[in-house]
């Protein structure tokens, strides 16, 4: 079979100014799974509320953040894709949901190296299914999939949030992090809003009707994100040995008044140093590559939050960005055969 491998990632802004900002946020918030409210009073948030306050400040965060190579989402999503092309024969290339590097680029790129393609598998670096990330990143790829008339067969790796060698290379970026003295492990997930979880909620009666509702089986778990969320971190935490009361979750990233899943991670940081939690290692498992959200909202703001209320130590511990072990399970991901009834549609 003549494959070929799409590792598709969310996209940065071209660069730090506040117009390249705007521009990327526009395109971001205008998507109808990430701001799920009809196209006119969608356009009237994103353009006349959102994007004027927040491109000034997001700019200004990117430039934290910033290295000499780009984004830090896009320069590590290329040096997985080096490492991974240095493990497989199959060519690699990545694709962004927003902004440069657009999935047709990628599919052309593997048809250059690879004429006569049978196969592009689609590896989105989203491990937990939500529609703001996974679904809307997979349809834009198939969209353009369909629009470009393609001959090869486009498969979707799923979800791999419970898949024991994922879980496996996440446990062993944290394991070294566990030798030096810490009280608490916060598993931070970037939040969604609640209405998102309600909408897809298949049986319309599970999602967040009872406050253990991702504990209780339920078929609307195959498209749940913060069921998801809690199996990545209960497997983890088991795999790391960790007993009850030293590790907890939390979801960060909240943009707006709306309710988002809870609890927010600010909130806990703030909370914590009072609940005696002094020496805190935070792990970010909603992304696979480092980037604004977890370089400085958690690093710089989140750190600020938690020592200002008292805490003594804080850590965030890196992304699986182009850890090896990881690299690893890309390659099997890559060389697996996939059944389609495993893809959420
Ligand atoms: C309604 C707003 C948003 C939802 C829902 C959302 C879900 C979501 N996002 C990620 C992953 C990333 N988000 C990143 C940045 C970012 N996210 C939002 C808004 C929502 N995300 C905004 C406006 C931004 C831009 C930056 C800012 O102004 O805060 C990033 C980092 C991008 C980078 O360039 O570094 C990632 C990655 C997931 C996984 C997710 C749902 C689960
Ligand atoms: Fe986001
Ligand atoms: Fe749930």
């Amino acid at each position: 079979m003549k494959r070929g491998i799409v590792l598709i990632n969310l996209g940065s802004p071209d660069s730090t100014s506040v117009g390249d900002v705007r521009k990327y946020l526009n395109e971001f918030l205008m998507d109808k799974r990430v701001i799920d409210i009809p196209y006119l009073g969608r356009l009237m948030l994103v353009r006349g509320m959102i994007v004027p306050f927040r491109a000034p400040k997001s700019a200004h965060a990117y430039q934290s953040i910033w290295t000499d190579k780009g984004s830090p989402l896009i320069v590590l999503t290329q040096e997985l894709e080096a490492a991974l092309q240095a493990e497989t024969e199959y060519p690699v290339t990545i694709a962004m949901r927003y902004g440069r590097f657009p999935p047709r680029e990628a599919f052309d790129e593997l048809l250059r190296r690879e004429p006569g393609l049978e196969e592009v598998l689609l590896v989105p670096l989203y491990p937990h299914f939500a529609m703001s990330s996974y679904e809307t990143a997979v349809q834009y790829a198939r969209e353009q999939y369909a629009q470009g008339g393609y001959k090869f067969r486009l498969t979707v790796v799923p979800p791999y949030y419970d898949e024991p060698n994922y879980l496996d290379a996440l446990a062993g970026t944290i394991r070294p992090w566990l030798q030096e003295p810490f009280d608490h492990v916060l598993f931070s997930f970037h939040g969604v809003p609640e209405r998102h979880i309600y909408k897809g909620d298949p049986t319309g009666q599970h999602c967040l009707r009872s406050p253990d509702c991702c504990s209780a089986n339920s078929v609307a778990h195959r498209t749940c994100y913060p069921h998801h969320c809690l199996v990545t971190m209960k497997a983890v935490a088991a795999r790391l040995g960790l007993g009850a009361g030293q590790f907890s979750f939390s979801f960060q990233s909240r943009l707006g008044r709306e309710e988002w899943v809870k609890p927010y991670t600010a909130q806990r940081l703030a909370d914590m140093p009072g609940e005696g939690i002094k020496k805190l290692l935070v792990v970010c498992p909603a992304f696979i590559s480092d980037c604004l959200e977890t370089l400085e909202e958690i690093s710089v703001e989140g750190r600020d939050i938690f020592l200002g209320a008292g805490g003594e130590s804080f850590h965030q511990i890196p992304c699986l960005n182009v850890d090896p072990a990881w690299v690893k399970v890309l390659k099997g991901y890559a060389e697996k055969a996939y059944a389609e009834s495993e893809i959420p549609a």
